[in-house]
């Protein structure tokens, strides 16, 4: 399937060595939900802004809908870009903002829009420098969500949103991108919230991929073992373990590597239990641990 964005070796740099973007090359398919992960400075924003043309790279090449985003009205037509802190115009109320990106969004649903006013409980009419932090995200996610761009980009949207809002945030977006499919690229520190939703996970470190993988073959990567600590001791020996923990006899060792048939029986009989490992506890060793995170691909 032809890429709807893709990047061949970008890079951004500044000054003093700084690295924001390094080698960047990535391909995500159309019409899937992508999560953009990655610690605080790992370049989440960066590759973002050069993707909808608010940045120049240093070098390397990128393509968004076939072309070149940066100046380029007929690509950045059909994408949204809903920032973490987005500044608006002194005086501005949500009404105003709704009603210019109604105007550069050709497959804005006002319909959708009012829905989404109604249960974000958004107070149009009061200007926007009055309105509680979670107020603010909740215009970025109204507009990104109704203005069903092909390209959708959000940029860690839900500062100061509370779990009520965020959960109605994931509800709407799942709910519309099944009717309506898109590509989404989502970046979040809350992996474990959106975990359910996501199709492809990339996972940048210091400006550089540390992990490109469909969720579920991403999830297929590592296991939970628990049970007598004398036992799960024996079963880890030789094997890539990231985490291990042990309470009292009890204990519990979070594992690299699929579960072939000899492992299963290997812990049955050893009378072990295994768990799926929670994709955010996963993203945060392989983070940890950036050689497993290559070395089991
Ligand atoms: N204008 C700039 N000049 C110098 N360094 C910059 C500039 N803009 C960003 N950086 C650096 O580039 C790196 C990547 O920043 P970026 O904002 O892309 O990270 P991020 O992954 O979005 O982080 P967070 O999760 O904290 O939002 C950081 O180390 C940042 O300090």
């Amino acid at each position: 399937m032809t890429a709807v964005i893709e990047t061949t070796g970008l890079s951004k740099h500044y000054p003093k060595g700084v690295r924001a973007l390094d080698d960047v090359s990535i391909a995500l398919e159309p019409n899937r939900i992508h999560a953009l992960l990655g610690r605080n400075g790992a370049g989440k924003t960066t590759l973002m802004q050069l993707l909808t043309g608010q940045l120049i790279a240093t070098s390397g090449d990128m393509r968004v809908l076939g072309g070149h985003p940066f100046e380029n009205a007929q690509v950045l037509s059909q994408t949204c870009f809903i920032q973490e802190s987005q500044k608006y115009p002194d005086g501005f109320r949500a009404q105003d903002v709704l009603a210019v990106a109604r105007t550069l969004h050709p497959q804005w649903d006002a319909d959708f829009e009012r829905r989404l006013v109604a249960d974000f409980r958004l107070p149009t009419d009061r200007q926007i420098k009055k309105l509680s932090r979670g107020q603010l995200s909740a215009i970025g996610i109204v507009v990104g969500l109704a203005s069903r761009a092909p390209v959708t980009f959000f940029d860690e949207p839900y500062l100061g949103l509370d779990a009520v809002a965020r959960q109605l945030f994931y509800d709407h977006l799942l709910a519309d991108f099944a009717e309506h499919p898109r590509t989404i690229l989502l970046s979040t520190h809350l992996i474990d919230e959106v975990a359910n939703l996501l199709e492809h996970v990339v996972v940048i470190d210091e400006g550089r991929v540390l992990i490109d993988a469909d969720a579920d073959e991403l999830r297929g990567r590592a296991y939970d073992v628990s049970g007598r600590a004398d036992a799960v001791a024996a079963y880890v020996d030789g094997r890539e373990v990231v985490a291990q923990q042990r309470l009292g006899g009890l204990a519990n060792a979070t594992v690299i590597g699929p579960i072939d048939a000899a492992a299963r029986a290997e812990l049955d009989a050893a009378g072990l239990t295994t768990s799926p490992v929670s994709l955010q506890a996963l993203v945060v060793h392989l983070t940890r641990t950036p050689e497993l995170a290559t070395a089991s691909l």
